[in-house]
């Protein structure tokens, strides 16, 4: 199936000039200049694509297509790359433009998608959110999606991940093209789209770019290792060495350029020219010949085959330069007009829909991944079967009095680090779809971060409240009054928040989940030493003192204390005159500077605090795009 004309303005992106080099590092503390040379990674690179076009960039590894892809469709790149040049989209500098993004589409590497979600149930979140006009309208763009695309049989089915069991590595792949084209965008960036794939799935792949280039849109794709099937479908191709293009024109008159330049360079009869440019452009090969060379006679050393090989790459760019196929950039397209401010008006939807869609998907992922929320269940309840064992019947006697402490202080950590570990993943794990829907202004930061609290409540609720329901009685904690029982499960919930609150901010800043893991122990764990379980708080050092303002575990500890003690008489308190106890204060030996109320009010501020500093670090880091 063949896709309709876009409904957009068609788009010419012309580039001239473009270079792209590290800003050499300054030697730190004194100026003694650069401690590394700049390196060039794109050398005045200059073209242009037109609609209709699908064009291929092939070159080496390391040879700049990533950087000049992320260049030309605005993405971020590094704040220690020095950017110049020009780009125009239909004649009118991009830089002069608003709204670039709604007339394009980038598609990542890898497939950024919900596991637990279906295909269509994809397509549908961005077009509710993406594409401008009714619900009608927005499913019935869902369903044209699923035609062109050809995922009528998998429109059903979970993308799958790890955990789940779902559509295939080309489904997957067309579903991730099929996200960014609900907005039906003129010009297509894709990176590598063929990675992963097997030779079939990957062909059927560049059959749909063609198909959507020859439907009028302007397509541009980094691509590693194409097939000859895959050759014979690019229109264009752009071979980048040594960040300077070779060649960029037609596809088809690539092989007969190259023979001009030599028989050494001429592509040999059925083999796929695809190779043969990787061949000639890459330096390995270049070893692999000079090592050939090298066993019949003298052996050339490493720095002389960096020489012939730039050496080779200055010609291939020479007589590309001075060839009649350079690509003429300067050129229009016929028909070409500028783009209007009508044509990049995007579909913003409110605050509370936005919410209301990423809260639909959280609970259904929640549903649909019952093992996570098992796992959790079952680690609530071996950890407070744990805490029966060790710490049942606590007594009256002075021995009661210590394991009574000892149990509160372990359920104020074993409650605490139950929530950092529930908390801890949940941003990491979701940090590239975050990212990518974020940055394609599908919804705002504060809407996804209030989508994940409010999602998260039931567990925040549940696992204290299960916890503290199994151990209270069990343990023989405080009954002197009704209250008491409601006033210990509301703190270990105020407990579990607040220490979660602290595990988000971590795991926003920590892009890898395996750090956010490994750091947060050394993050936590002093916090703890804060409480007066371990040191009594006179004997804390000066200087560290106003770190215990900031200790959950020290508020936490505090208000279950004064919650179990106050008004409990126990039987060390007043010992039987037959019975030869020490007489005990377990209050008078606790320092406790706040009262119950004011550590509530404590652990409740740092939840919202955090809670708030974790939304700011999130907006910080969300920030992807030029
Ligand atoms: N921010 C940066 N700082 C320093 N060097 C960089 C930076 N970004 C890219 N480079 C270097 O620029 C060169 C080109 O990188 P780029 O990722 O564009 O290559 P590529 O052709 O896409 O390679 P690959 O196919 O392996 O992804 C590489 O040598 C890379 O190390």
């Amino acid at each position: 199936m063949s896709f309709p004309p876009p409904t957009k303005k068609k788009i010419q992106l012309t580039f001239e000039d473009v270079v792209i080099k590290t800003i050499p590092q300054q030697r730190k503390c004194c100026k003694k200049g650069p401690v590394e040379q700049s390196k060039v990674i794109l050398n005045n690179v200059s073209g242009a694509v037109k609609p209709g076009q699908f064009l291929a960039i092939i070159g080496a590894s390391g040879a700049g297509k990533t950087t000049l892809l992320n260049y030309l469709s605005g993405r971020q790149i590094s704040q220690n790359l020095d950017k110049q040049g020009k780009i125009t989209v239909n004649g009118v500098e991009r830089s002069q433009m608003k709204g670039f993004s709604a007339l394009s589409a980038y598609v990542q590497q890898d497939d950024i998608l919900f596991q637990t979600m279906t295909v269509r149930e994809c397509l549908e979140f961005a077009a509710k959110l993406k594409y401008k006009g009714t619900l009608q309208q927005q499913l019935q763009r869902v369903d044209d999606i699923i035609k062109e695309l050809r995922l009528n049989k998998c429109q059903n089915t979970k993308i799958g991940g790890p955990l789940i069991k779902g559509v295939s590595g080309g489904e997957r792949k067309r579903c991730s093209i099929g996200v960014e084209l609900i907005t039906d965008p003129s010009l297509i960036f894709l990176d590598e789209p063929t990675t992963g794939l097997d030779s079939f799935t990957a062909t059927s792949v560049c059959e749909t770019l063609g198909e959507l280039a020859a439907s009028g849109r302007t397509v541009i794709s980094t691509i590693h290792q194409p097939n000859s099937d895959i050759f014979e479908i690019f229109d264009q191709l752009m071979l980048l060495a040594q960040g300077k293009i070779i060649y960029f024109n037609k596809a088809s008159l690539a092989v007969d350029h190259f023979a001009g330049l030599g028989d050494k360079f001429r592509c040999p009869e059925l083999s796929n020219p695809a190779d043969h440019f990787m061949t000639i452009m890459s330096i390995e090969s270049h070893e692999v010949e000079e090592d050939l060379e090298g066993d019949r006679g003298v052996r050339k050393t490493p720095a002389q085959i960096q020489e012939e090989y730039s050496e080779r790459i200055k010609y291939f760019h020479d007589s590309y330069q001075k060839s009649p196929l350079k690509n003429d950039h300067k050129s229009a397209y016929p028909g070409i007009e500028p783009i209007a401010d009508s044509d990049v008006s995007q579909n913003h939807v409110g605050w509370c829909y936005q919410l209301g869609l990423l809260l639909k998907r959280n609970f259904l992922n929640t549903l649909r991944l019952p093992q996570t929320s098992y796992v959790k269940l079952i680690v609530t309840i071996i950890t407070a079967i744990f805490t029966i064992i060790l710490f049942q019947n606590c007594d009256g006697t002075i021995q009661g009095v210590q394991n009574r402490n000892g149990a509160l202080f372990f359920m104020t950590m074993t409650i605490a680090f139950n929530s950092i570990q529930n908390i801890i993943l949940i941003f990491p794990d979701e940090r590239p779809v975050f990212l990518r829907e974020v940055n394609n202004n599908m919804y705002s930061v504060s809407a996804y971060f209030f989508g994940k609290v409010i999602a998260e409540l039931p567990a925040s609720l549940l696992t204290p409240i299960i916890y503290g329901c199994i151990v209270y009685y069990a343990i023989g904690l405080s009954t002197v009054f009704a209250w008491k029982f409601p006033l210990y499960l509301a703190l270990m919930v105020l407990i579990y928040s607040a220490a979660g609150s602290y595990a988000l901010i971590i795991s926003t800043l920590f892009a890898d989940k395996q750090l956010a893991v490994t750091l947060t122990p050394v993050l936590i764990i002093p916090f703890m030493l804060f409480a007066g379980f371990f040191v009594n708080q006179n004997n804390i050092p000066i200087w560290l003192i106003e770190f215990q303002y900031l200790s959950f575990f020290k508020y936490g500890y505090q208000a279950l204390m004064l919650n179990e003690y106050t008004d409990l008489q126990l039987e060390c308190m007043n010992p039987p005159a037959d019975k030869l106890y020490e007489k005990c204060d377990p209050l008078g030996d606790f320092d406790s500077p706040q009262t119950l109320g004011e550590s509530a009010i404590a652990l409740g501020a740092m939840y919202i605090g955090c809670y708030c500093l974790a939304l700011i670090c999130m907006k910080l880091l969300s920030r992807k795009y030029d």
